[in-house]
């Protein structure tokens, strides 16, 4: 079985894929009277004409390296945001598009501190934590329509580390 190792995340690796979301170097805006720093719109909210914004909570089982993958999704209506609500190690699996199937997979290991922001139609990997408890604050459309396409590998793989 194909096996693939992950990678830092990093914002340069994952821009073919959507945005990471990290406090990371001089703070866009300075507020509160100094006390606090704004990162401030880092992220390319995207929901469709059809559908709004919602903030919702997942509770995800934790799984573990080595990890098999077997199918990708991507939502062709919206993007989605995972911002964990907690400290743990967590697997983001992406992979570019061709002719409407997911191409080379890539997996990335987020650091503490660090969000991300799937761009419209990014095929990934489902939440995958791999600690308890698993608790992510998720950003995504609300709407009528259905907005999430599945694709079962004709060769699963496996995440080694
Ligand atoms: N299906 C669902 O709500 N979750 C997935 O979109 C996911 O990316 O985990
Ligand atoms: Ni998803």
């Amino acid at each position: 079985m194909r096996e693939i190792r992950a990678e830092p995340l990093t914002a340069e690796a994952f821009a073919p894929f959507g945005e990471v979301l990290e406090a990371a170097g001089a703070p866009d805006k300075v507020i509160n009277a100094g006390w606090c720093d704004r990162f401030h719109d880092r992220a390319a909210l995207d929901f469709g004409p059809e559908g709004r914004a919602g903030i919702s909570l997942f509770r995800a089982r934790p799984r573990s390296l080595p990890y098999e993958c077997g199918m990708l999704e991507r939502h062709p209506e919206g993007s989605q945001a995972f911002l964990p609500m907690a400290d743990m190690a967590w697997l983001v699996i992406v992979a570019p598009d061709e002719d409407g199937r997911p191409g080379a997979p890539r997996a990335f290991l987020p650091a503490p501190g660090q969000g991300i922001n799937l761009a419209r139609g990014t095929w990934h990997g489902v939440l995958t934590p791999l600690a308890e408890p698993g608790l992510f604050a998720v950003v995504d459309r609300i709407g009528a329509t259905p907005n999430l396409q599945e694709h079962f590998l004709d060769a699963p793989f496996v995440v080694i580390s």
